[in-house]
């Protein structure tokens, strides 16, 4: 008989609760430390992560979640289907950071969103010639690592279907599910192993499962667990989907012979009609948002899993997702308000209330009401807390949205904003940040910490814009910015600065790889008391004729990167957000800037995984966008700059944002953007990014200008920008200056060509 568990959470976050990993695997990177030194820093975050879960009355731990560096990226390693350019590195460490991050001579695997999530994950290549492979050592050795320590340990691998959707095929026009057949015999070995290394339950992640699939996509996605399940030495097969609703999947999937199916019911509660068909499952219920921050109203969960629930098989309690993708725990953070305080739960607060939750399941309420008091006290002050309801705000925003009339036509501003701004055909610019040195984010540290003083780092932080204007001026682009030095993100510094936002201390969670963010907490209405970039503007402006671009964040952007309020619709969060960036346009025209650039990263990020959710979605981003955009007069150039994704889907959006100029990422994509702008009649300025800002190469001239010809084959010379991709703050000094260089140069040489 299958044992069943009562209690998990489907995953941990692995940065470390002050980062250690980040530093640690920065310093191996640096040649400051060696592998030991690193290994030794990742067994004791496993150890502290595996053990806090066991001891909170976690009773199926998740192993094998830690990465170096993305989990996507050890399934490819697991399978052997690392690409044949980094195979001749014979260390399997440095193969894998070379996989991830590139190097002199190798480019890097591309990065893109994992699902709708601010977690970025490593695209696997599969060609025709990739021969799969078993490696099975990353997860039988935690598995090992975890049962000595006594841990009952579910190792965590990412399924054979979603890992196929998410890779790509390389020399090929095939569909991957295809290649199915090669990749089960590879799991159905890894079943034995973990089986005879002492494994009772597996989880195989298929968060895939969530979005719009063919009816051969879940046929296949059934047959792969049929073919798992019908293993003869194996765990108990728990298949995880998350961030949605299994829809027509999850009848398919109740018909395979896995013992467990892990819904989410937080982001997917559609999940719920298909409970029945789980009569014979151990149904692991995910009640607890994994994604969001705010307390668990746990006697709603509770009725949930006491009724709604009752007739899977068994149940247990769990997260709706990974922890990944929130901060370890609230006790880091003292500067909290308290009654904000008393509405969060972080990482270590949610498997708090995982456990009370199973606890009270198993008719064990007494031990746990404490927990239930907290929840149901949190529920009652934050609904009549008047930070979340500002009657004069929503006045204000119902006013201004039905009495916006828009701008004038995209040709009537062209030929304002072009008389204007008397800039040469091709204009250059970039994109807003330049590198975030060391001795910037020090300075910011000791500003901090109380080493100096608020004059002191302004001082400083003034020193690097001069800098910053100065290179552009030397360098002869035609639109300059200030750099944002004094930004710590591009989010949380808007949020640290609006009302109605709380930003945290240490609040940190993965972005990729080693990079973290501090997702701020929406928590109530927004309201901007003060400007909050404008005195940065003026004093770059200052320093110069040329241009100097405003540049703010959009209002989708900001949510994406933040927790959002889940007591409104995210659409009322966004147009509150809008006005005080719509405000903040007004302010920067007043002070004299010329070109104001918002920047919608993750417009796409946002995009519902399911085709019917998506109009909506688009209708009311936009919308936030244009509410945001629309204050100023025509004669000021709106800007915006969107990256990391596919377009695509979102196509018709953007041309929708009506901003007069968008940068948009196109270096890696071969400018097939520009192609898909044209099919729907995109008339307005755009900036294709001309060079990919994440590698530390530094792109010839002849490569730029032959990525402008390119972009001129569909684009008139009069719409077309030239910049880079993205932001430099990841780049260093030297090879920003060499690039750009070579991107001015490259623009004279074309121009001369026209
Ligand atoms: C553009 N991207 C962003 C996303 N999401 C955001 N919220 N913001 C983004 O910019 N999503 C998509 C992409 C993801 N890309 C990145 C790129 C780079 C980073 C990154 O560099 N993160 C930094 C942390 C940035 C930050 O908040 N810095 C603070 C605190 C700095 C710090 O730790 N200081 C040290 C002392 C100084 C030192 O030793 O360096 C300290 O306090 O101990 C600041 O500048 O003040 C990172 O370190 O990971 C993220 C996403
Ligand atoms: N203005 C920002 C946009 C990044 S997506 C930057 O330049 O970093
Ligand atoms: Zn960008």
């Amino acid at each position: 008989m299958t044992l069943t568990f009562t209690a998990t959470v489907l995953g941990s976050p692995r940065i470390g609760p002050q980062r250690e990993l980040k530093r640690a695997v920065e310093s191996y990177w640096a040649g400051r430390s060696d592998a030991a030194t690193l290994e030794s820093v990742a067994e004791g975050l496993r150890r502290r992560t595996w053990t806090q879960l066991r001891d909170a009355g976690i009773d199926s731990v998740p192993v094998n979640t830690f990465s170096y560096y993305d989990h996507v990226l050890d399934t490819a390693v697991m399978l052997g289907a690392l690409p044949e350019r980094v195979a001749g590195i014979a260390d399997p460490l440095d193969r894998y950071f070379a996989a991830a991050r590139g190097n002199d001579t190798i480019a890097p695997l591309e990065m893109t969103k994992w699902f709708d999530t601010n977690y970025h994950y490593i695209v696997p290549e599969i060609a025709p010639s990739t021969t799969f492979a078993l490696d099975a050592s990353k997860v039988l050795g935690e598995l090992r690592e975890a049962l000595a320590l006594g841990i009952p340990a579910r190792p965590v691998i990412v399924g054979p279907v979603t890992f196929l959707l998410l890779s790509k095929p390389v020399d090929t026009n095939e569909p991957l599910l295809g290649r199915l057949g090669e990749i089960l015999p590879l799991y159905a070995d890894l079943l034995g192993r973990l089986a005879e290394a002492g494994a009772e339950w597996v989880q195989f992640d298929e968060p895939a499962l969530v979005a719009d699939r063919s009816e051969e996509e879940i046929a296949a996605a059934r047959r792969a667990y049929d073919h798992l399940s019908g293993v003869d030495t194996r765990p108990a097969i728990l298949l995880a989907s998350y961030f949605g609703s299994l829809g027509e999947a999850l009848p398919a999937l109740a018909e395979t012979g896995v013992e467990g199916i892990a819904v989410d019911l937080v982001a997917g509660s559609d999940n719920l009609a298909g409970v029945p068909a789980l009569a014979h499952k151990h149904v692991v219920a995910g009640v607890v948002d994994g994604r969001n921050i705010w307390r668990t109203d746990l006697e709603k969960a509770l009725g949930q899993l006491g009724t709604q629930l009752g007739s899977a098989g068994s149940l247990a309690v769990s997260t709706s997702c990974s922890l990944l993708h929130v901060p370890y725990t609230l006790d880091a953070e003292s500067g909290l308000d308290k009654a904000l305080r008393s509405w969060l739960a972080f990482g270590s607060e949610k498997v708090r209330e995982v456990v009370a939750l199973a606890t009270a399941l198993a008719g064990r309420r007494d031990e746990v009401e404490d927990e239930f008091a907290l929840a149901r006290a949190a529920q009652s002050t934050r609904a009549n807390d008047g930070r979340l309801h500002d009657a004069a705000l929503r006045a204000r925003l119902n006013e201004i949205s039905s009495s916006d009339g828009g701008r004038a036509s995209a040709d009537a501003r062209r030929e304002i904003q072009t008389d204007k701004l008397g800039l040469p055909v091709l204009p250059t610019t970039t994109i807003g940040s330049y590198p975030q040195t060391t001795a910037i984010r020090v300075a910011r540290a000791a500003l901090r910490k109380g080493e100096i003083d608020e004059a002191e780092y302004i001082r400083r932080m003034q020193q690097e814009v001069a800098d910053v204007v100065a290179l552009q001026e030397k360098l002869g682009l035609g639109v300059l910015v200030h750099g944002e030095p004094e930004r710590n993100d591009m989010v949380q510094y808007f949020a640290e600065q609006l009302d109605g936002f709380f930003a945290t201390a240490n609040g940190w969670v993965q972005s990729y790889g080693s990079r973290c963010v501090r997702p701020p907490i929406l928590f109530g209405d927004v309201q901007r008391p003060h400007p909050m970039t404008v005195e940065w503007y003026r004093y770059a402006q200052s320093l110069t004729d040329k241009p100097v671009k405003g540049m703010l964040t959009g209002p989708v952007t900001i949510l994406a990167w933040s927790f959002v309020r889940d007591d409104q619709p995210l659409a009322d969060s966004a147009d509150q957000v809008a006005l005080a960036i719509r405000d903040e346009t007004i302010d920067l025209e007043a002070a004299g800037a010329r070109v104001v650039q918002v920047d919608e990263p993750a417009l796409r990020e946002l995009l519902p995984l399911r085709k019917k959710d998506q109009e909506e979605y688009l209708k009311w981003s936009v919308g936030s966008f244009r509410l945001a955009t629309s204050g100023v007069t025509d004669a000021t150039q709106i800007h915006t700059h969107l990256c990391y994704s596919e377009f695509g889907e979102v196509i018709d959006a953007i041309a929708g944002l009506d901003a007069d100029v968008t940068s948009i990422e196109a270096a890696r994509s071969r400018m097939e953007v520009l192609d898909d702008l044209n099919a729907v009649g995109f008339d307005l300025g755009v900036g294709p990014g001309v060079y990919d800002i994440h590698s530390p190469r530094v792109p010839s001239v002849d490569e730029i200008a032959e990525s402008l010809r390119a972009a001129l084959k569909a684009v008139p010379a009069q719409r077309l920008w030239v910049n880079p991709d993205c932001g430099l703050k990841t780049r260093g000094n030297e090879e920003v200056e060499a690039s750009l260089r070579n991107l001015v140069a490259a623009t004279e040489r074309v121009r001369a060509e026209l």
